[in-house]
């Protein structure tokens, strides 16, 4: 029988939750963040933009199908750690390569199970997300609130420079998909160049999946060294952090749209593009973490259910004239999406690429695969 160590978790407003480790032995500092999904616990941890928080997950039991290579969204774990009810003592899936603790032992993450996660999620529902600390291995409860007292705001934090790739690379899973329905075998119909502020590959999936050949760059390339690359589309991936201090991504995007290039953002790539055309970003209460979220496209009306990881959203009430809403969260009447009226580019703020979660929000791909169409045929 496994013995599990203590550990406990301390929040900003002096909470503390005692269970035990199932993760590394040690201390991770973040914004602990509650997510509402019932699948997708590795997708969600190495989705970059959980770095430098916590999360929690609703859902009671986590680790029954342990982990694997195929369901990473990027190299690695990026949260500071996870928050469970409860540890299942078997994992099994025919695709298991690593029990859940094993995996996050490997990656060095704090991970604590034996949490009434009902109360905390209650509590950051109640109070708004609040800094936290997981201690797992050997327990000093005075230092761990010190810590989650002393983590800084997200407000603020620029984390995209500090999780995108150092060089531009081609990415080439999945490139026997390429061309299909559009030119010859195996020839790319379009290239997109996707801006890489902490993006997931299923993102980049979905674009390879619809005959575009992907080309992923740092987060500070400047928007003249991706113009020279002549792109038919140009993608904003997702991230952490807070928009607004990304000043690069913002004057580089400006840039980009004078220039009349198709372009599609995701999640903070939607808030960059917002910030972009002149709106403002607000810090939410608690923010959108889930799988069932009530999304209305304005324009046709349809209800879509939609995958979302966010803190911060677009101002709806900063739209400029150029700009309009197409996307509204039908939980908090908050800004779900903006397209541009005076050039081709759209965004929206939840995850159409799901991993995990529905993929109601697919078509926003083929719009952008449209996009692209129409202008190289103009
Ligand atoms: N998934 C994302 O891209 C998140 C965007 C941003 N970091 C936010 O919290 O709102």
């Amino acid at each position: 029988m496994t013995s599990f160590a203590p550990a406990i978790l301390t929040l900003a407003d002096g909470s503390i939750f005692r269970g035990y480790s199932i993760g590394a032995d040690g201390i991770g500092v973040g914004e602990v963040v509650f997510n509402t999904s019932m699948t997708g616990y590795q997708e969600i941890l190495t989705d970059p933009s959980y770095c430098r928080q916590i999360i929690t997950l609703t859902y009671p039991h986590i680790g029954n199908v342990g982990t694997n290579p195929q369901d990473e969204e990027s190299p690695k774990v990026h949260a500071s750690g996870l928050i469970i009810r409860d540890l299942p003592l078997l994992a099994s899936n025919f695709r298991m390569t690593q029990p859940l603790p094993d995996y996050l032992r490997a990656q060095g993450v704090v991970a604590i199970a034996g949490i009434d996660t009902r109360r905390l999620t209650r509590l950051l529902r109640e109070k708004g997300a609040q800094n936290g600390c997981i201690m797992a291995g050997t327990v000093d409860e005075a230092e761990a609130l010190r810590r989650a007292q002393a983590c800084p705001s997200m407000a603020g934090q620029d984390l995209a420079k500090v999780v995108t790739c150092a060089e531009p690379y081609a990415w080439r899973e999945g490139e026997w998909a390429l061309g299909r329905g559009f030119g010859e075998p195996g020839e790319a119909a379009f290239h997109v160049v996707a801006y890489d502020f902490g993006v997931k590959r299923n993102i980049l999936r979905m674009l390879t999946s619809r005959g575009c050949k992907v080309t992923v760059v740092p987060a500070q390339t400047p928007a003249a060294e991706v113009l020279a690359m002549q792109p038919d589309g140009i993608f904003l991936s997702n991230g952490p952090g807070d928009p607004e201090p990304c000043d690069y991504a913002i004057d580089a995007i400006r840039e980009i749209l004078a220039a009349n290039v198709p372009t599609y953002g995701i999640c903070l790539g939607h808030q960059l593009l917002g910030l972009a055309s002149g709106a403002r970003t607000v810090k939410m209460k608690f923010g959108h973490h889930g799988g069932n979220h009530p999304v209305q496209d304005l324009d046709s009306k349809r209800v879509m259910i939609t995958s979302q990881n966010h803190g911060f959203a677009v101002d709806a009430e900063t739209l400029p004239g150029n700009l309009r809403a197409t996307h509204v969260s039908l939980f908090d009447g908050s800004l779900q999406g903006i397209a541009r009226t005076d050039c081709p580019a759209f965004s929206f703020q939840g995850h159409p690429e799901a991993s995990p979660g529905p993929h109601d929000v697919g078509y926003l791909f083929d719009r952008f695969v449209a996009m692209m169409k129409e202008r190289n045929n103009a």
